[in-house]
Formats: C-alpha cells, sequence, structure tokens
C-alpha cells in the first residue's frame, strides 16, 4: 500500500478537492478490511456500544472499552489514519479529564481524537498537547437524552448557532470536524463558514468527506437508517454460511475425511 495518511495528508484533502472517505472499525480484523479498502481514516467510534456491545446508546461506553478497541483496531490498520472517539464522561468535566483521556488513547494507538460538541477549552489544550482533534456537531448522540432520541439537529433558526460554534471548533484548532444528521443545505453553509475538512454522516453532499458506521456499508446492523446504505447484504450472506453448517453437521456430511486426521 501507499505512503500512510496523516493529519496534513487529510487537511489537504479538502485543498485538493478530494473526498475524505472515513468508515467505523471497533477490531483488528474489520480495522484491516477497512485498511484494504483503501479508506482514508478510521475511526473507531464510541457506536461500538450500539452496534457491538448491545447498548441503546453511546452513552454507557467508557474509557476503558475505548482503549480496549483501539488497541485491537491499531494491529489492523496500517495506512488510513486511525481516530478514536473520546466517550461520554471522559473529557465534559475539565480540561485536564480531557487532555488525560485523549493521551491514554494515543497511548493505546490513537493518532487523533474526536469529541463531541463546544469543548473549545478541552480541544484547544488537547492539540497544545500534541493531539490532533476531530470536532463533532449537529446530533451528536452522546447528548441523545437531550435531544429525546436520535432527530435530525439544526432545522431552520437553530442551524445559525452550530455554524458559529463550528467556527469557533477551528480556531481552536480542530483539523476536521463531523456534521451529524443536521439539514444539507446547513452543512454546506458550515462548510463554506470553515476552511478545515467537513465530514458529514446524514448531512448530505456538500461536505468535504462522508463518514459510516461499517456495519451499516456491510448491511450487518440490525435496523436501517436514512442517512445509511448497505453496500453488501452481510447478514444475509453470513447467514447464509451458517445455516449451510448447521446443516452439514446435522446430516453428518461435515467434517470429511479431508477434514480429519
Ligand atoms: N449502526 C449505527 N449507525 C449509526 O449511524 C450510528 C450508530 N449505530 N450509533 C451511534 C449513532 C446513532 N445514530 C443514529 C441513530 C438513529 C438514527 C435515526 O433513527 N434516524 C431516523 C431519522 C431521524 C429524523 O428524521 O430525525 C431514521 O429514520 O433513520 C440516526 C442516527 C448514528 N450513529
Ligand atoms: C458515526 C461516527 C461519526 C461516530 O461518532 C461513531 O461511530 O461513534
Ligand atoms: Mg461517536
Amino acid at each position: 500500500m501507499s505512503e500512510r495518511v496523516t493529519v496534513p495528508h487529510i487537511r489537504a484533502m479538502r485543498e485538493k478537492g478530494r473526498r475524505v472517505v472515513c468508515v467505523t472499525a471497533y477490531d483488528a480484523l474489520f480495522g484491516a478490511l477497512a485498511d484494504a479498502a483503501g479508506v482514508d481514516l478510521v475511526l473507531v467510534g464510541d457506536s461500538v456500544g450500539n452496534v457491538l456491545l448491545g447498548y441503546p446508546t453511546t452513552v454507557p461506553v467508557t474509557l476503558e472499552d475505548m482503549l480496549h478497541h483501539t488497541r485491537a483496531t491499531r494491529a489492523g490498520v496500517k495506512r488510513a489514519l486511525l481516530v478514536s472517539d473520546l466517550p461520554f464522561g471522559s473529557f465534559q468535566v475539565s480540561v485536564s479529564d480531557a487532555v488525560g483521556s485523549a493521551v491514554a488513547l494515543m497511548k493505546a494507538g490513537a493518532e487523533a481524537v474526536k469529541l463531541e460538541g463546544d469543548y473549545t477549552e478541552q480541544i484547544e489544550a488537547c492539540v497544545r498537547a500534541g493531539i490532533p482533534v476531530m470536532g463533532h456537531l449537529g446530533m451528536t448522540p452522546q447528548s441523545v437524552n437531550l435531544f429525546g432520541g436520535h432527530r435530525v439537529q439544526g432545522k431552520g433558526s437553530k442551524g445559525e448557532s452550530i455554524i458559529d460554534t463550528a467556527k469557533r471548533l477551528e480556531d481552536a484548532g480542530a483539523f476536521s470536524m463531523v456534521l451529524e444528521l443536521i439539514p444539507a443545505e446547513l452543512a454546506e453553509r458550515i462548510t463554506e463558514a470553515v476552511s478545515i475538512p467537513t465530514i458529514g454522516i446524514g448531512a448530505g453532499a456538500g461536505c468535504s468527506g462522508q463518514i459510516q458506521v461499517l456495519y451499516d456499508v456491510l448491511g450487518l446492523s440490525a435496523g436501517s437508517f436514512r442517512h445509511a446504505r448497505a453496500f453488501v447484504h452481510g447478514s444475509d450472506c453470513l447467514l447464509d454460511g451458517l445455516r449451510s453448517y448447521t446443516e452439514v453437521v446435522r446430516d453428518g456430511s461435515f467434517p470429511t475425511s479431508e477434514n480429519s486426521f
């Protein structure tokens, strides 16, 4: 594979007009698959809570969970930039919490961290400590209890404050930002208002790049979302294989002499 992707590369992609391709992963196996597909950035998302751990939201995910999945994903990702989410509770209360948590993720193998919301002091302090930070605005899932569900944010006049926050995240030193579940027109206005790459999920095609949850892309998620698309029917495919296995064990045709010693 070609040269490793770095934070300056991601920034430069916007200037060159090349869309940034991002996907989540939570372990070495799927991290290596995403890397082999040539994505630019792999996010160890706190969506691991919903997707793999069976939680209803990302709220219960701990820093220990994120460290565990970051170490695993690090083992599989060789080329793409590896970014890890700061989970709920690990950065909001103080700047020292934020830097401490971010340092731990970096030691686990992340090359940058992402945090949700309007936390410019935390972003400044991490950047000062040498840790690149990705912002995340719009429908920030760690605030689901405030929103009353995973609902589109920033409709109508409420969009203005998101534009203002986006500018302040850039000023604080964020190298890019995720825009989640906001009107496409608002995402375009934010993208015009900042000079760092905007990475959309449910935020239209006017962002500098896109991110999706890997299991949604692979058709391995329980539900389906308007913002996502399954590019392969993973669950159907895997179920076929598992049903075949079940059948041949039951009828005694597996293992054969070739599988035996
Ligand atoms: N598998 C998975 N994919 C994701 O994109 C994802 C997660 N998990 N977990 C963390 C957050 C939660 N996200 C969510 C969760 C639910 C909706 C949802 O129910 N969307 C509605 C539309 C919402 C509206 O119209 O306001 C839908 O119909 O898809 C969207 C994003 C995005 N993230
Ligand atoms: C979907 C992305 C932006 C995320 O934060 C996650 O997967 O946790
Ligand atoms: Mg997340």
